[in-house]
């Protein structure tokens, strides 16, 4: 039997309740960052600590097959964020009337402003044509480089720094633009900088853009709808 009394439980996992809340409190305070980044650049071995973080993540056949490029180059977000703006432009024209206007609206990236700039990449390739639990689904290895950077993300937030994940992107520029060969797909541009405020719920809920849906109705038990 687990136990449930408060004592018990810290024993059994080696969480105190404070550091259990503070687990907690990283997932649910964490937020997507566009406009609050700070100038400040961010010192090397905190840089250092989200890496780790990140490289500590779970990966399909334990592949690990990210890579971070870190761009602190103005010239190169830059070009960057003018990358973004072409695709951006693309973006809005595929939403319509009302619902385009509303998208324009919004800013969705902060690639000059903040101070550093993180391409995360996965290598197809990093283990080998044959993986671990990759064999009938070869999406397995971006989902493992996304659980990287949501570790990223999280231990960032516990050290004030904001993360902004941008995908308005058209994935040849980003390469062309980074030097990334053909065969390693581009899975984030991350934008990095101190913050001291963060939006209390997520931006584009705040802006009206849509809202967080009713955990309960995404839950099903023992099969697709069966408790609806
Ligand atoms: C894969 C992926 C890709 C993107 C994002 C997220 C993820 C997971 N998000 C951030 C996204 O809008 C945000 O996470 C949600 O709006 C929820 O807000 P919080 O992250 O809770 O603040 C995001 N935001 C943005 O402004 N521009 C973008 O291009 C993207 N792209």
């Amino acid at each position: 039997m687990r136990p449930f009394d408060e004592d018990a439980l810290s024993a059994a996992s080696g969480f105190s309740l404070a550091e259990r809340e503070a687990v907690y409190h990283a997932i649910m305070t964490r937020r997507d960052v566009r406009s609050q980044f700070l100038p400040d650049p961010l010192p090397d071995d905190l840089v250092r600590r989200l890496l780790t973080a990140a490289h500590h993540a779970p990966s399909v056949g334990f592949m690990q097959p990210w890579n971070f490029i870190l761009v602190k180059s103005a010239a190169v977000r830059t070009r960057v964020r003018d990358a973004f703006a072409s695709a951006n432009d693309e973006a809005a024209l595929m939403f319509a009337g009302e619902r385009r206007q509303a998208y324009r609206a919004l800013k969705l990236e902060g690639i000059v402003e903040a101070p550093l700039g993180i391409c995360v990449t996965c290598d197809p390739t990093r283990s080998g044509s044959v993986v671990l639990g990759r064999t009938h689904n070869p999406k397995m290895d971006s989902y493992s480089t996304v659980c990287a950077i949501q570790n990223l993300w999280l231990a960032a937030r516990a050290e004030g720094v904001g993360i902004g994940w941008v995908s308005i992107f058209r994935e040849g520029d980003l390469k062309s633009i980074l030097g990334i060969p053909e065969h390693i797909e581009v899975v984030a541009w991350l934008c990095a900088g101190f913050v001291d405020r963060l939006y209390d719920e997520p931006e584009l809920s705040v802006k009206g853009w849509r809202q967080r849906l009713p955990l309960d109705e995404l839950v099903f038990y023992d099969g697709w709808g069966l408790n609806t």
